[in-house]
């Protein structure tokens, strides 16, 4: 079987959310465990991944030195993501391999998602990227023009513009690479948000959300399963009340009209759910929603929640 696999920020940075090199590189250490089972029982896998701690200290970094190095766009901090990530991954997954008596065979992509030129994500920031602050000095940092929203009860977090990925442009060598065994690492944080120039493209400064660049590539390179590994075994209905409960096997339909209820929070569960909608809408295969401890049990059972095709 062919699963691409979408992991989320907590698959590599510690609990508490920091991003410190060490956390990062034992938390992917784990999440390849459970990628090695999977490439063990011979399925194929790709594998891609979020960037927004990583993204947005790279960010913070840049301008922080803007007097004494020329600060670089966002679309190359999200490009320099892409490689220390997929570096950490492939070092973790043949290690990994190695210790169970295989030859690795990994790959990482420099990976670019097309955007239309005219998203409207681009006058609305949406994407949630670097570290939480308080109300205090999220008004601070407003006053130097960047965008902060309340992402949950008194943690503010920057915001930037995030348009709909459109076409990964390296999914034909991505689908070459699975198809001969590779297990490949690509289009990271969502890939590097690219727009077409005439014949040319050119990077334009954004995060696209893994989640749905997660279900595209999932289409384009034409895998059996999406699995989105995050935190939580399940998106839940009626999430932090005392009603709650895990939303098991439901159809594209089903899922998108809890959706317009407001079942599933905005930046965080909201572009997991759409994600697997899409991919079993356009590929009618399923997509699973599920924690990084179940990737295996994904693959072979019911956990998690699980979105269908609609009945014709
Ligand atoms: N309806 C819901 N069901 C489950 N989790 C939800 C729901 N709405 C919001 N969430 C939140 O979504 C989080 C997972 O999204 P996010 O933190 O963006 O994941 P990741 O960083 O792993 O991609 C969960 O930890 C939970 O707090
Ligand atoms: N690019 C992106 O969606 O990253 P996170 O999943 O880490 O927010």
């Amino acid at each position: 079987m062919r699963v691409v696999i979408a992991l989320g920020g907590n698959a590599m940075t510690s609990p508490d959310g920091s991003a410190r090199p060490a956390d990062q590189r034992a938390a992917v250490v784990v999440a390849m465990r459970a990628v090695a089972d999977l490439v063990e029982a011979g399925h194929e896998v790709v594998l891609t991944h979020g960037n927004g701690p990583q993204v947005g200290n790279l960010l913070l970094k840049n301008e922080l030195a803007a007097d004494v190095v020329p600060p670089v766009p966002l679309d190359w901090c999200v490009a320099q993501t892409q490689a220390t990530i997929g570096a950490l991954m492939m070092n973790a997954l043949d290690d990994e391999l190695r210790r169970r008596g295989r030859e690795p065979l990994t790959a990482a992509i420099v990976s670019r998602t097309v955007v239309d030129r005219d998203d409207p994500g681009f006058l609305r920031p949406s994407k949630p990227i670097g570290r939480y602050a308080s109300a205090a000095d999220a008004e601070a940092m407003r006053a130097h023009g960047q965008h902060w929203v309340e992402v949950s009860d008194s943690r503010w977090r920057r915001v930037v513009p995030s348009p709909e990925p459109r076409q990964i442009l390296e999914a034909a060598t991505i689908h070459t690479l699975v198809s001969g065994g590779h297990t490949v690492v690509c289009a990271g944080g969502g890939g590097i948000p690219t727009v077409r120039d005439g014949d040319a493209y050119v990077g334009v400064e954004a995060v696209i959300d893994k989640d749905l660049t997660a279900s595209l590539l999932a289409v384009q390179t034409e895998a059996d399963l999406l699995v989105i590994a995050t935190d939580v075994e399940a998106a839940v209905v009626g999430f932090g009340t005392p009603q709650a409960r895990p939303l098991g096997e439901v159809t594209v339909k089903e899922v998108r009209d809890l959706a317009a209820d407001g079942a599933f929070g905005a930046g965080s569960m909201g572009p997991k759910v759409e994600a697997v909608a899409r991919f079993a809408e356009h590929r009618g295969r399923t997509g699973v929603i599920t924690s990084l401890a179940h990737i295996e049990s994904a693959v072979l059972s019911d956990v998690g929640t699980r979105v269908v095709p609609d009945p014709h």
